[in-house]
């Protein structure tokens, strides 16, 4: 037998011989077709042969299940490019294609030999007479059921269909069974082989070590720069591979779409060429991806769990989860697609324990809504907490990691040798350890009465979803307080400076010479010399320090030529713009000291300082806004165009302001984070009048300076201002800058505006509320801006027309919020989501209405910003009014559906803040859904639709706990001709 399936493994598959011995004793065992068979062997041992081999030589059809039509996907090219009889039957099949399977299967001599399936399919009444008929003439050969610990629940990836395929079983019992899975523990193969009724299997089960993979362990918590530590770990990884045939390549996990953004985006940063791919992607987007991915092209793909299942690449050289994995099953599985080639490879964990608590918190919701929806409990409903815990375990345990590893999967302690941290150097492993403690214990101390116990819960103590929202709210306040002291500034020693990280590149770091300039804007300006210099250089590789130290030289002599923030700013710009322009640089004066330091600070994984933000856990708004990869430039394509960011002083004075060298960057102030491209049009006047948005001209809105107006207005006195380089030339000066400018393009000063908007905004909290009490972008009376964004909406292909500023009202709408309202910050906080979902709303409004004539198609991916003087005479609406005109005087008009949308969003913000929605797009969807149901059928007055908003959102929450999905809003009805909204159900 060994011979003619030796000569069968040549022959279909190109194989010169088995992968190893127990590859060939399951391929014989199955064979034989004796017991069924159980497999469990590490991802990559070359599992899917064994079932495929004994198929091709069976007279019948292989039945193979597999829970996701992308895998089966591949197996079934994979197996047509071999010439193997191999097809699919699902859902997404065409009805010619599916008829020509049924008819082959219902053939006397069908030329299938493997037919792929999901689960659900093979459960279907549809399925039902096909699978009767095959069976009743005896033409089934095999059943493979594919990553069978699906069926556990007490697995790390149930699908309760799988338990269906216990019934199938028994329906076929002459049909020999063969069960495969890369991750089961003792409890869960127990619990396979029980559902899926398996007749006293053999068991070939593969120990669990994988001497090649080197596991750590880093407290993502105690790192200055969680980013460059990655950086520098990727690089290391990555360097290994010098030498073999291929550059290697790697996985970075992270636990939510948005995550993956900001890490895709930091690493881009930071030069490794890094592509997100996540669920909420369009497909193609995705595959593309993946494509490069596979190819080369993009080292590393920063991506959600949904990535990996059966992606078969040998060179994958390291895996890091930069969250937590929920089980160290789904962990083991995850960090096993390292290293397929048996070479050294590294997998690590960027522990945190707030990724702990958020998980700990998500999980023990949803086994409380399961129970509550079963009215029962289960022992299996501890199933996920265990899995937690054991993941916990194995980040918080003093040991072996391998050793950990083996004994959750049943096996015995493997020989590690020093392919683990704690194996290499326990030292490290242990300081660690404690000074993760000491931060926990500094952290509970400020925070009296917070829950305590393994998972930061006290076990089994109501009212631990209250203390986890009373925590986040308080995090939440620390942070804004901090950032908005941040935001204040002041001369001189700054008492909320944040000081440089351990491993800031920059020259004088630490120093608080130029005021109000932080150290995140040098390092940021710092990349952006380092690029132009990369760029024009050309020939570095990704992780070539020498444009860096040349930027740090260059970077420091700015530093020390310039006294103000904005002439800092303006004169990076303008090197940058000279460094694009010119012959390259001489400037290689290599600095060693600097190489070694970037390179030793990011390699060194175990500093003790605690990075003094401590929004390491949080996404920004920003990052949520947009980092979503593609870099399009500010101003591309119009060279020169009006100038589209304004000094505070400008603001003052929204008139009478002339083109002074007051304009461009406000201070360090911050800019809406979805910026991705400005595109301005040509000004119908030179006169380059500043016009503003987010705030108007006090005297004609009749309303009293703000402090925070105020003291912008003196920074911009003090300031210099460089937005005179955006103001749209004459045609004769269209090549040649403005000398003040020192040649530089719109393009590349609204580039960097943007970066550097980013930047700051990146050292913001996660919450978007916080991100809105920003300063100003301003914009030059009938100067249309088009704001190009990146954001979730373009997926849904839609196209927004708004303003740049969170509420400036569009054309004929009047709500404006100032950001300088008394409420700032509560008016603020539902800024963006407001801005958001009127834009949706507004759009389909437009879709509908003439108005939309005047409107520029722009595409999917764009905003447009149009300016209406207009707006300016409008007065501010009272802080906290969502929808509101200010303008009392005006006759009472039924309220349009961006209004709607301004007030729904507004009632609604709050619960969004409190952890309400599941996801902020679902937080938008159901804002779209009032706004419209509100709006629906008849012309309501603004208190009405208020008092509707208001209680149709109570009636929500009070049987909506929180909002997981859209049919949780099914039952939200606005009955007709009643004034007060009630629920149907
Ligand atoms: N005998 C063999 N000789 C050489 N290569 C083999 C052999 N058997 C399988 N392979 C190759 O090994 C790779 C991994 O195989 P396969 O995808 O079946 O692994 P797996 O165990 O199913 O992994 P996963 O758990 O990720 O699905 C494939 O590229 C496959 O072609
Ligand atoms: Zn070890």
């Amino acid at each position: 037998m060994s011979t003619s399936l030796k000569q069968a493994l040549k022959s279909h598959f190109g194989f010169d011989g088995f992968r190893s011995k127990l590859q060939e004793d399951v391929v014989k065992a199955v064979v034989r077709g004796q017991r069924d068979v159980f497999v469990c062997m590490p991802t990559g041992a070359g599992k899917s042969l064994c079932y495929q081999l004994p198929a091709v030589l069976a007279e019948g059809i292989t039945l193979v299940i597999s829970p996701l039509i992308a895998l089966i996907q591949d197996q079934v090219d994979h197996l047509k490019e071999l010439n193997i009889a191999a097809c699919s039957i699902n859902s997404k099949l065409p009805v010619g294609e599916r008829r020509l399977i049924l008819a082959d299967l219902g053939s006397k001599r069908p030329k299938l030999k493997l037919l792929y399936i999901t689960p659900e399919m093979v459960a279907s009444p549809s399925f039902q007479p096909c699978l009767t008929g095959l069976c009743s003439r005896g033409l089934l050969s095999y059943l493979a059921v594919d990553e069978a610990h699906c069926v556990s629940q007490w697995g790390h990836d149930f699908r309760p269909d799988y338990l269906k395929l216990g019934e199938l079983r028994a329906r076929i019992p002459g049909v020999p069974c063969l069960a495969l899975t890369a991750t089961a523990p003792k409890n869960v193969q127990e619990d396979i082989v029980q559902s899926l009724r398996l007749r006293c299997p053999m068991s070939f089960v593969t120990p669990v070590f994988r001497s090649n993979l080197h596991y750590d362990v880093i407290f993502r918590d105690l790192l200055p720069n969680p980013y460059a530590h990655l950086h520098a770990f990727i690089k290391k990884a990555l360097a290994m591979d010098s030498g073999s045939a291929g550059q290697g390549c790697g996985i970075v996990y992270c636990r939510t779409r948005e995550g993956c953004e900001t890490v895709a985006y930091q690493l881009n940063k930071l030069g490794v060429v890094a592509k997100a791919y996540h669920a909420g992607m369009k497909a193609v987007d995705r595959t593309e991806a993946q494509n490069e991915w596979m190819q080369g092209k993009v080292l590393v793909i920063v991506a959600t769990i949904s990535f990996g299942m059966g992606v078969d690449k040998a060179n994958v050289r390291f895996v890091a989860h930069w969250n937590l994995a929920k089980s160290l099953a789904g962990f083991y599985q995850e960090s096993g697609r390292a290293g397929r080639d048996g070479l050294p490879s590294l997998c690590r964990t960027y522990y945190s324990r707030k990724d702990k608590d958020q998980l700990n918190f998500l999980i023990r919701q949803e086994v409380t809504r399961r129970q509550e929806k079963r009215g029962s409990f289960k022992e299996t409903d501890k199933a996920a907490l265990t899995d937690l815990e054991a993941m916990v375990l194995f980040c918080e345990h003093e040991g072996c990691r391998h050793a950990n590893i083996s004994k959750f999967f049943g096996d015995k302690t493997p020989k590690c040798a020093g392919a683990c941290d704690f194996c290499l150097n326990p030292k490290v492993v242990r300081a660690q350890l404690e000074r993760a403690a000491a931060l926990s214990t500094k952290t509970e101390e400020g925070q009296s009465g917070e829950p305590k116990g393994p998972f930061g819960y006290d076990e089994g103590e109501e009212g631990s979803v209250e203390e986890e929202t009373k925590k986040r709210k308080k995090e939440f306040s620390d942070l804004f307080k901090k950032q908005m002291n941040l935001r204040k500034g002041s001369d001189g020693p700054r008492k909320d400076f944040v000081p440089p990280d351990a491993d800031c590149p920059l020259r004088e770091a630490s120093s608080q010479r130029i005021p109000r300039l932080t150290v995140k804007t040098r390092e940021h300006c710092l990349y952006r010399l380092r690029d132009a210099l990369r760029d024009h250089q050309g020939s570095e590789d990704i992780f070539s320090c020498s444009s860096l130290m040349s930027a740090v030289d260059l970077e420091h002599e700015i530093f020390n030529s310039c006294k103000s923030s904005n002439l800092y700013k303006a004169a990076i710009l303008k090197k940058v713009s000279e460094i694009t322009k010119s012959a390259p640089q001489t400037e290689e004066g290599s600095n060693n000291d600097s190489r070694e330091t970037e390179t030793k600070h990011k390699a060194d994984g175990s500093s003790s300082c605690l990075y003094p933000e401590e929004l390491q856990g949080f996404t920004s708004a920003s990052q949520i806004y947009s980092v979503q990869m593609k870099r399009k430039r500010v101003g591309a394509g119009q060279r020169g165009s009006s100038n589209c960011f304004q000094s505070a002083k400008d603001l003052l004075n929204p008139v009478s302001s002339k083109v002074t060298e007051n304009r461009g960057f406000i201070g360090d102030s911050y800019v809406e984070s979805d910026v991705k491209r400005i595109r301005v049009k040509e000004s119908e006047t030179e006169t380059p009048s500043s016009v503003r948005t987010g705030a108007v001209s006090p005297a004609k809105a009749g309303r009293v300076m703000s402090r925070k107006q105020q003291k912008m207005a003196e920074a911009a006195k003090s300031s210099r201002n460089i937005s005179q380089y955006f103001v749209k030339k004459k045609p004769a000066e269209e090549e040649e800058l403005r000398p003040e400018a020192g040649g530089l393009s719109s393009e590349t000063l609204c580039e960097v505006y943007e970066e550097n908007s980013r930047q700051e905004l990146h050292s913001l909290p996660s919450d978007p509320a916080l991100v809105e009490s920003q300063d100003l972008i301003l914009i030059e009376p009938k100067t249309e801006v088009i704001v190009l964004s990146d954001d979730e909406e373009q997926e849904a292909g839609r196209e927004a027309t708004l303003t740049l500023v969170e509420d400036i009202p569009h054309e004929d709408t009047t709500s404006i919020t100032a950001p300088n309202q008394p409420k700032e910050e509560e008016a603020s906080s539902s800024g963006l989501l407001v801005q958001e979902v009127a834009d949706e709303v507004e759009t389909e409004q437009k879709e509908a209405s003439p108005r939309a004539k005047r409107s520029r198609t722009l595409g999917s991916s764009k905003r447009r910003v149009t300016f209406n003087p207009e707006v300016q005479e409008r007065s501010l609406p009272p802080p906290g009014d969502p929808g509101d005109s200010g303008d009392s005087g005006e006759p009472l008009k039924a309220v349009t559906l961006q209004e709607t949308a301004n007030i729904v969003v507004h009632y609604l913000n709050p619960y969004y803040t409190q952890g309400k929605f599941a996801t902020k797009v679902l937080f938008k969807s159901f804002a779209r859904y009032l706004s419209h149901l509100l709006t629906e059928g008849k012309s309501c007055e603004k208190s009405q639709v208020k008092d509707e908003a208001k209680a149709l959102i109570k009636t929500f929450f009070s049987r909506v706990q929180r909002c997981e999905s859209e049919a949780d809003w099914a039952h939200l009805k606005r009955p007709h001709n009643s004034k007060a909204p009630e629920s149907k159900d």
